[in-house]
This record gives C-alpha cells, sequence and structure tokens, in this order.
C-alpha cells in the first residue's frame, strides 16, 4: 500500500493545535488532509475557530463542523497550517499553484505562527523551477504582463477550462517561470513596484516551521527561527 505523503505531513502538523486556538486553513491538496484531520479532533471536543483561506477550504471546514469566524470577530489567529508549490531550507516559499496567494498571505501574516505542509517533491534548494504565481489586476492586464516580463520571467495568464482564471477576489493570475529566482527578497521588492501586481507567491520570512512527508514514510522538519 502507498503512504499519502500529503496526508502524513499534514497530521503531523495538526498535532501542534491546540485547545482554544484561533486557525487559518489554507487550501490545496495537502491542506485539505489538515483540515480533515481538524475536523476529526474538533468531532472529539477540540476546541478551536478558523478562518478559511478560500471558499474550497471553507466549505470543506464548515462540512467537518469546524467553528468558523468572520476576519471582523477575530484580531489575531495563532497558527495557519498550509500547503506550498515550493519550499527552500530557509522556508522561503513560492504559493499559489491553487490561486488563493492573496488570502493565503493575508491570514498567514495575521499569524503568530505558520507551519507549511508539503510532501518532499516541494523541497528544493533554489526557488523557481514552479512557475511564480502573480495576483493581478484584470485593468491593464497587458501592461502588468510587460513588466512582469522585464523582470526576467515568461508570464502567462492562467486559464481554466478555456477562460482566463480568475481568482475568489475577482484578480487573474499570471504565472512566471523564472527557472531560478537568485534572490527571492530582491525580486519580491521589484514585483510590490508594479502598479497592477496585487500580490505575488512569494512568501518570505512568514512560515515558522516545514512539516515535510517523505515517500519513505518518514517526517522531516525544518525549523525557523521561532519554536512552536
Ligand atoms: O498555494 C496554494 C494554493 O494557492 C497551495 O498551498 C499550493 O498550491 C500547494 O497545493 P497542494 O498542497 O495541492 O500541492
Amino acid at each position: 500500500m502507498s503512504i499519502n505523503v500529503k496526508q502524513l505531513a499534514a497530521e503531523k502538523a495538526v498535532e501542534y493545535v491546540r485547545d482554544g486556538m484561533k486557525v487559518g486553513l489554507g487550501t490545496g491538496s495537502t491542506a485539505y488532509w489538515a483540515i480533515r484531520k481538524l475536523g476529526e479532533r474538533v468531532s472529539e471536543g477540540l476546541n478551536i475557530t478558523a478562518v478559511a483561506t478560500s471558499q474550497a477550504s471553507e466549505d470543506q471546514a464548515r462540512e467537518l463542523g469546524i467553528p468558523l469566524v468572520a476576519f471582523g470577530d477575530v484580531d489575531h489567529l495563532d497558527l495557519t497550517i498550509d500547503g506550498a508549490d515550493e519550499l527552500d531550507g530557509s522556508l522561503q516559499l513560492i504559493k499559489g499553484g491553487g490561486g488563493a496567494l492573496l488570502r493565503e498571505k493575508i491570514v498567514a501574516m495575521g499569524s503568530t505562527r505558520m507551519i507549511v505542509v508539503a510532501d518532499e517533491s516541494k523541497a528544493v534548494t533554489t526557488l523557481g523551477k514552479f512557475p511564480l504565481p502573480v495576483e493581478i489586476v484584470p485593468f491593464a492586464w497587458e501592461w502588468t504582463v510587460a513588466d512582469l516580463a522585464k523582470l526576467g520571467c515568461k508570464p502567462e495568464l492562467r486559464r481554466s477550462g478555456g477562460e482566463l482564471y480568475k481568482t475568489d477576489n475577482g484578480n487573474y493570475i499570471a504565472d512566471c517561470r523564472f527557472e531560478a529566482i537568485d534572490s527571492a527578497a530582491d525580486l519580491a521588492l521589484a514585483l510590490q513596484r508594479i502598479p497592477g501586481v496585487v500580490e505575488h507567491g512569494l512568501f518570505i520570512g512568514i512560515a515558522d516551521m516545514a512539516v515535510i512527508g517523505k515517500n519513505d514514510g518518514t517526517i522531516e522538519i525544518i525549523e525557523g527561527e521561532s519554536d512552536l
């Protein structure tokens, strides 16, 4: 029987959730397993409240009976558990493969701690093989895409079912192929200077820990500066 390494990582991360915590729920096929496990723990009596980073995660949480709160009712979160498309040894991430990067960044940055959950295929030495998702406003998108290309990448507007993909916020995603990102911090600054960019999928200095599920059934934990 093959191991589900996403489930392995996600369920390990859920062990860090304690009674009374306000929890951020990530998006994607790895976060799915974390939400499922949280639902199980809630049904066994764990007392938490949560906010979700996407409609899909919100729907899943609601079905599982995880108590959801409005953003207006909480001023911070204790812990967010979310996936990543790539992560390096310094806990720098590329996120947004599922299109939820803006909400994911708002939620992660509003959390005291963020745990990234991933299978080992996501762990890289240098970020950039995965095309960097950048959320852009539809207005004058052609100019924004041209500005992105000047940063040395090949941007492509994401499509879904033949149509231009729209995020939960009504924006487009430009997937920017860099191949290798030498300085994620410099690139993040350059992206922030483009007016049509709403947010980008580089998460730098946000994650506190990574829980990585490995194909041999073991788990690798990478810890940042702060301990949980
Ligand atoms: O950033 C994300 C969604 O916007 C996801 O966390 C990322 O795409 C990883 O997804 P998965 O766990 O399905 O591989």
